[in-house]
Formats: structure tokens, C-alpha cells, sequence
């Protein structure tokens, strides 16, 4: 779906801040991929360069990014560079950021906020057709109807994560990247959101890349994993061989500085009752 072509990105017009470095990498269809490695290491900005957004001052120096989908509407095969990408926002490629509050207008009930994110063949019918729709989709995620009335400060901030899990997915988007989503949650709430990640990439079938330096996220829900340090992947394969075999130094050191990993993974206990 996506090829990451021996691509070095970095930021700044004058000089030239190096952050990703000659890295290649494929994101297949429906796979759950993980980008682990120490803050610094170039996860997210490798994730904005293949999510096209430029907005920050991110310069892809050399190599390419290049994503294949398919038009839902018309079947077509789309191929494009990531510098085109910004049309394919929502409908095919979707990103969740770290740190609901900053990305949450404030101001804003959530479910204008959903519904001014849309795309237009998605507005159609009534509104109250839409929001019977949203609302459905969001019960899903544990999410009860009056949270489209509130204000992103009346949501915990499990709950205002979720809504941006929600958001992502509600249009069936065919690559979601999501950049370190439950970071700042306590360990309960966290397991519960990566486990609405994996069922919903598994009722919806297509990509996600999750970002996070925790090793031990990646272990419960990543099908394959890519190590960063220094901008340059260090490691890269199923996540199940990684861990069993892990092949750099870097790596190696990473997992044994992990709390022992015991009891079966979390995406293996889906659809258990509890
Ligand atoms: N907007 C920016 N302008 C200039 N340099 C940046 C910018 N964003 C990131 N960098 C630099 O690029 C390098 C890689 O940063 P990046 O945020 O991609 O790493 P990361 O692995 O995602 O780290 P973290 O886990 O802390 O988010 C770092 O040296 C960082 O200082």
C-alpha cells in the first residue's frame, strides 16, 4: 500500500536538520505495523512524511513515498507521492495525534466537530440521520450518544482519545497512523483502547501503523515491527521473531528493560469475555 524508498527526511530551509535517514520500508495491506524506538529516534517524523504533512517544516531530501488505494467510489487505482497525499486525508488516510486536547477544538461539541471533518458524500442525508449514524459507530467504541454534545473538557482523557480512535476510523479509511495514542493513559484505559484499535483494523481490514516507545504495546497488538534509532531502522520483521530473537544490540537492551511480559498477548484475548 505504501513504499518508503530509501527516503531521508528532516526539517529547515537554510540548513538541513537530519531526522530520518535513508530508510526503506513497506506497509502492507491489512497488517497492524509498529514503530518502536527512544524519543528522537524519527518515528514521528518518518509518520508525517508518510502521512504528507509538510506542515511543520519537514523536507523529504531524498528517496520517495509513494501510497497505492483504491477510490471507494470508483474503484480506480490511486498512486501518488506522499506530497499529494493531503487529498487523501480522511477518506483513505487517516492520523491520530498524540495529545487529545491539542488537536480538539476547545470550543466545539464533538459532534460538529466530527461532522466538519467529514467528507462530503459522507453529509449527505439529514443531520439527524448523520448523528443516528455517529452515534452508532461511537457505542462501539463505549461511547454514549450525549458525548457528541460535550466539550472536549467535559471528556476524560481516555474518553476524548477514544473520540479521536472514533473519528479516524469512521469513514473506513484505508492506512490509520497513529502516532503514540495512548500514551499519556494509565495502563487499564490504554489496554482498552489498543484492543478497539485491533478490532476495529480487524472488522475494517485495513493498515495501522502505531507508533510508541513502549515496547510492550508493540508486543500485545503489532503483527510487525520496525526498530528506530538514530533516524535509520535497526530492526525490522514479524514482531513474534523480534522478540524472541532480537538482533541488535539496541533491541536486545530494549526488552530486557521491560517488566516480564507475561500471559498471552491482548489481541489474542479478543472477543473473550472477561
Ligand atoms: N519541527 C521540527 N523542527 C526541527 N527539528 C525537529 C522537528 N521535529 C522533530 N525534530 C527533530 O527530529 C529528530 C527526530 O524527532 P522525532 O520527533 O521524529 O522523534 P521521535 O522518535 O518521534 O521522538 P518522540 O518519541 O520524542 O516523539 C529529533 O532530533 C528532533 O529534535
Amino acid at each position: 500500500m505504501i513504499t518508503i524508498d530509501n527516503v531521508t527526511v528532516g526539517y529547515g530551509t537554510a540548513g538541513f536538520i537530519k531526522a530520518v535517514d535513508e530508510v526503506s520500508l513497506t506497509i502492507n495491506d491489512n497488517e497492524i505495523l509498529g514503530i518502536a524506538g527512544e524519543s528522537g529516534s524519527g518515528k514521528s517524523t518518518l509518520m508525517r512524511a508518510v502521512y504528507g504533512d509538510f506542515s511543520t517544516g519537514l523536507r523529504i531530501q531524498s528517496g520517495s513515498v509513494t501510497g497505492r488505494f483504491t477510490d471507494a467510489r470508483t474503484g480506480r487505482s490511486i498512486e501518488a507521492p506522499s506530497s499529494q497525499f493531503r487529498q487523501l486525508w480522511w477518506d483513505q488516510i487517516s492520523y491520530i495525534p498524540q495529545g487529545s486536547m491539542s488537536v480538539l477544538n476547545p470550543l466545539m461539541r464533538i459532534e460538529k466537530q466530527v461532522v466538519d471533518g467529514l467528507p462530503r458524500r459522507e453529509r449527505r442525508g439529514s443531520r439527524a440521520e448523520l448523528r443516528g449514524r455517529i452515534a452508532r459507530f461511537f457505542a462501539g467504541f463505549g461511547l454514549a450518544e450525549n458525548v457528541l454534545d460535550a466539550y472536549p473538557h467535559q471528556l476524560s482523557g481516555g474518553m476524548r482519545q477514544r473520540v479521536l480512535v472514533a473519528i479516524a476510523a469512521f469513514v473506513n479509511p484505508r492506512l490509520i497512523l497513529a502516532d503514540e495514542p495512548t500514551t499519556a493513559l494509565d495502563v487499564v484505559v490504554q489496554k482498552k483502547i489498543l484492543l478497539m484499535m485491533v478490532e476495529i483494523q480487524r472488522r475494517q481490514r485495513n493498515s495501522l501503523v502505531l507508533v510508541s516507545h513502549d515496547l510492550g504495546v508493540h508486543y500485545q497488538i503489532t503483527d510487525r515491527l520496525i526498530v528506530m534509532h538514530r533516524g535509520k531502522i535497526v530492526e525490522a520483521g514479524p514482531t513474534a521473531e523480534i522478540f524472541a530473537n532480537p538482533r541488535h544490540d539496541y533491541t536486545r537492551n530494549l526488552i530486557a528493560s521491560l517488566p516480564r511480559l507475561h500471559g498471552r498477548r491482548a489481541a489474542d484475548t479478543l472477543g473473550e469475555t472477561a
